[in-house]
């Protein structure tokens, strides 16, 4: 089934209900996370790969020193955000605490 762009105002609503996830100048729906270590850090984009497998939705993910990057949008929409995308932002909201990322 075809996955479809979200509008400005559901993107608007959505964003509200996730603190510290942003809409970058490539449009799209980016976060950073801090953790105590550069291993946490690595576990967590363990953590996320894994997450991004069972939902078949993949953000670009960086690992830096203690730094956990996620950048995502929606290829099969042309690279517009759409609901996939948000849901994988809160599935990473409710795994990065467990690993120390805030
Ligand atoms: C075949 C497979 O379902 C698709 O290529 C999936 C995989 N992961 C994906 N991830 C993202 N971000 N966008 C997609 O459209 C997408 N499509």
């Amino acid at each position: 089934m075809a996955v479809e762009p979200l509008s400005q105002k559901e993107i608007e609503d959505r964003l509200a209900e996730l603190p510290g996830w942003s809409v970058d100048d490539a449009g799209r729906l980016t976060r950073s996370y801090r953790l105590g270590s550069h291993v946490a850090a690595a576990a967590l984009v363990m953590h996320v790969a894994a997450v991004q497998d069972e939902l078949d939705h993949h953000s670009d993910l960086v690992l830096g020193y203690n730094t956990v990057s996620l950048s995502v949008h929606t290829h099969s929409a042309g690279g517009a955000l759409t609901a996939k995308d948000f849901a994988l932002a809160h599935r990473v909201e409710d795994i990065a605490p467990g690993h120390g990322g805030h």
